[in-house]
């Protein structure tokens, strides 16, 4: 069971399941799943798209991109095969514009420096009437579900991430979080990059949220 399995009571895989059903990807599509680490989201659209559909994840993490390539060699499913795995920056995609049908972003838009310049870049690379799926932790504007994201970083996802030897990784949840952008800001920074259409979701009682963006 994975620390992320632990910490958010195997809640973490419905999350990504919600944000790879709302970015309407669909059996034959090309789709993006950028900031794509160890392919967690990768795997669950080349379900969505099939063999005859085709999944790239990007990233601009190598070693990370290895484990989801290693990840893929021990996997049985066929479809595993649609997935291509490409070391790149989302502030300037490898890719000619109109590329995708669908885009995900899993934890990903919240770690990104600078967050227009990407949303540009996924408005360029969706096809026009296309979606962007955003999950990330939820910057909540209700002071107790904000309470108890900081209290349940600090006294369960730190602790049990240490006991882990992931200290580090997980540490800078709480500042990244508090510098991220509230659900409005996010649809907010959408439409301001030419989406026609922007609406963020909160999830797991607003301890995360999902921005679905419309080109
Ligand atoms: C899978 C999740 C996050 C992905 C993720 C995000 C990061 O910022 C990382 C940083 C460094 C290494 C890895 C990651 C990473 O995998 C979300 C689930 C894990 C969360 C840390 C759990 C959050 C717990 C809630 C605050 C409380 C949940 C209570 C309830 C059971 C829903
Ligand atoms: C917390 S991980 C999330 C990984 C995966 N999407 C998931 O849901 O488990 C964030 C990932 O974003 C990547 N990343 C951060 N900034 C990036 C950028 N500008 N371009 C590409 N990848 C980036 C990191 O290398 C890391 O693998």
């Amino acid at each position: 069971m994975s620390l992320n399995d632990v910490l958010s009571l195997g809640q973490h895989r419905t999350w990504k399941r919600i944000c790879v059903s709302w970015s309407m990807a669909k059996r034959g599509d090309r789709v993006l799943d950028l900031c794509c680490g160890s392919g967690d989201l990768a795997f669950l659209l080349s379900q969505k798209v099939g063999l005859d559909g085709e999944v790239v994840g990007v990233d601009f993490s190598g070693q990370q991109l290895q484990t989801a390539a290693s990840r893929q060699d021990q996997r049985w499913k066929a479809c595993y095969k649609n997935i291509k795995w490409i070391e790149g920056d989302a502030l300037d995609l490898p890719f000619t514009d109109h590329y995708f049908d669908a885009v995900t972003v899993g934890y990903g838009l919240r770690n990104v420096v600078d967050k227009p310049k990407a949303m540009q870049e996924i408005l360029r690379v969706l096809k026009p009437g296309s979606r962007a799926s955003v999950l990330d932790f939820n910057k909540s504007s209700s002071f107790f579900t904000a309470s108890l994201q900081s209290w349940a970083i600090d006294n369960v996802v730190v602790p049990l991430a240490s006991s882990y030897g992931l200290t580090e990784e997980y540490k800078y949840l709480k500042s990244s979080i508090s510098q991220y952008l509230t659900g409005e800001e996010l649809e907010k920074l959408a439409t301001e990059a030419g989406f026609s259409s922007a609406k963020h979701y909160e999830l797991g009682g607003g301890l995360m949220g999902n921005l679905v963006a419309t080109r």
